[in-house]
């Protein structure tokens, strides 16, 4: 399985004591795009939360980018972290701050210390994300579709091999929400990065077809199809 950048054997994911997903075995490889879909409360969001070591993986085994989240630790969690971008419906900028200086706050808290190197790195997502004449903005200045880019710039940051996306064109209008999905299929197509993204926007997954992982009733079933 050298191409998978997700592989999950036999585990079961919980949220506390309560057992939310079981028999979970899924393998992602790199460079795919995976929609997660399933009726709300149905683990998709725990599903990814185990996958940025956020819940921990008690039972079954599973590495993410080459991480066995059965031996994470709070040291090597931010390890994990820096190798994934995390895409949320309702990310916040920091409202003080422009465009810049919001990536370049999560530059610093990454370890990066090169002024030079950081502002390369700031133009070159913002370019990516087709914002390259928004960095001195203010977060107030701009459109929740810009938001939602900024937020996918915020997660290229540290180059990462996959993106774990959840929901993120929930509160986006049809055509914003287009522009979002255009966006991430580039960044998969083009730049091997993998993307596995919760939605229930079947609107979305019908303009913008790709493998279909579906939580029901305990259980993740694969190649699932718009029922
Ligand atoms: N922090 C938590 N503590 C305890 N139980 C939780 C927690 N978060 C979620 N759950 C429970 O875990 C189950 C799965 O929730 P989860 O958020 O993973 O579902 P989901 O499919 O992502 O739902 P949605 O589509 O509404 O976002 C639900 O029964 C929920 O109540």
């Amino acid at each position: 399985m050298n191409d998978a950048i997700i592989n999950i054997r036999d585990a079961k994911i919980y949220q506390g004591d309560n057992l939310i997903l079981e028999d979970v075995n899924l393998s992602v490889n790199k460079g795919e795009f995976v929609y997660l879909v399933g009726k709300t409360g149905t683990g998709k969001s725990s599903l990814l939360k185990t996958l940025y070591g956020e819940l921990p993986l008690k039972e079954g085994q599973a590495t993410v980018a080459g991480f066995d989240l059965r031996q994470l630790t709070w040291k090597t969690v931010p390890f994990l972290r820096r190798t994934l971008g995390v895409v949320f419906q309702d990310f916040q900028l920091l409202t003080d701050r422009n465009v810049n200086e919001n990536l370049k706050f999560v530059l610093k808290a990454t370890g990066w210390k090169d002024e030079k190197l950081m502002n390369e790195k700031i133009a070159d997502v913002l370019d990516k994300v087709g914002l390259k004449s928004k960095g001195f903005k203010m977060p107030f200045e701009l459109s929740g579709g810009e938001q939602q880019r900024i937020d996918i710039a915020r997660a290229l940051l540290n180059s990462p091999k996959l993106i774990l996306a959840d929901e993120p064109t929930g509160n986006l209008d049809p055509e914003t929400s287009d522009e979002i999905m255009q966006l991430l299929f580039h960044i998969s197509r083009d730049y091997g990065t993998a993307v596995v993204m919760a939605t229930h926007d079947y609107i979305v997954i019908r303009k913008f077809p790709a493998r279909m992982v579906r939580t029901e009733k305990n259980r993740v079933l694969d190649n699932a199809s718009i029922a």
